[in-house]
């Protein structure tokens, strides 16, 4: 199925989810274009990362729909959902430790290639020349993320923000559509959450980018919409200015009431 510029990539449809007493999702509706950053943002506990754990298959929902291009996931587990072309990074960047950075990489190029998922990792069901293939696109994507010096290096050898590129690059190698991006500045220094809004904003050009993120100042100059969440319910909806001009917002960071008091 094809996707024109107008319609919805991936729309999320009166999700709720609940943990035994406990509502972190109520009744949220996201919708996703093709292209172009959208903000997932809120206070502590607001629902953020189990939106996103839904939206990437690791969650399912107690109620509500998921529709990627027009239809239902037709398998809405995790490694499925990659292959359709949504990727995702982890705010503990999951990667494969007594592997080397070009096959963590390597991994995430899976969706692309004729074996199994981790086939790679096991060795079965793979030709060589796929296998030859996946690691020259690996190698493209370190480069594209200016961190292939690392290739041949293990991971927890290297300073976290170079982790955090090879993390990108593993999400973006297999050309995703949609990206979905936890707390990417998290643990960065000032200089390189600069380097990063400007990798975002290009990403956003090839494929949709959904961030969660604290980083305020990240979120405002990337996104080009952003949904805010608080107590697991939409509360506001806009560009940045109209977000950062809503003052259910400023009372949902402040936790303040409408006499400004605690
Ligand atoms: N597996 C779980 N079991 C029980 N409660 C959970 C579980 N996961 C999340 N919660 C609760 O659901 C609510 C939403 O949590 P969630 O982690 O989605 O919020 P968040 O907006 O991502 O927060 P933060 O910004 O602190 O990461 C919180 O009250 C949290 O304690």
């Amino acid at each position: 199925m094809t996707t024109t510029a107008t319609e919805h990539l991936l729309t999320a449809e009166g999700i709720t989810v609940r943990f035994g007493g406990l509502t972190a999702l109520d009744d949220v509706d996201l919708r996703v274009r093709p292209g172009g950053v959208t903000g997932l943002i809120g206070p502590n506990g607001a629902g953020k990362t189990t939106l996103f754990n839904v939206l990437s298959g690791v969650l399912r929902p107690t109620s509500g729909t998921i529709t990627w291009k027009g239809a239902p996931p037709s398998n809405r587990r995790t490694h499925h959902l990659a292959r359709a072309g949504i990727a995702r990074t982890f705010q503990g960047l999951n990667l494969f430790p007594l592997m080397t950075v070009l096959d963590n990489v390597a991994v995430g190029a899976d969706r692309l290639a004729r074996g199994g998922p981790l086939s790679l990792l096991t060795g079965l069901g793979r030709h060589h020349r796929d296998e030859r293939e996946l690691r020259e696109r690996a190698m493209a994507a370190l480069e594209r993320f200016g961190v292939a010096d690392t290739a041949y290096r293990l991971p927890g050898t290297l300073p976290y923000g170079v982790q955090k590129q090879v993390a990108l690059a593993r999400a973006c190698v297999g050309d995703p559509e949609l990206l979905l991006l936890d707390e990417p500045a998290g643990g960065l220094s000032g200089g390189q959450i600069g380097d990063l809004a400007a990798q975002i904003r290009e990403l956003g050009r090839d494929m949709a980018v959904v961030l969660v993120e604290h980083h305020m100042d990240l979120v405002m100059e990337v996104c080009d919409h952003i949904v805010v969440l608080n107590f697991g319910r939409v509360i506001s909806t806009g560009t940045p200015d109209e977000v950062r001009a809503d003052p259910e917002v400023t009372r949902a960071y402040l936790g303040t009431t409408d006499d400004g008091n605690e």
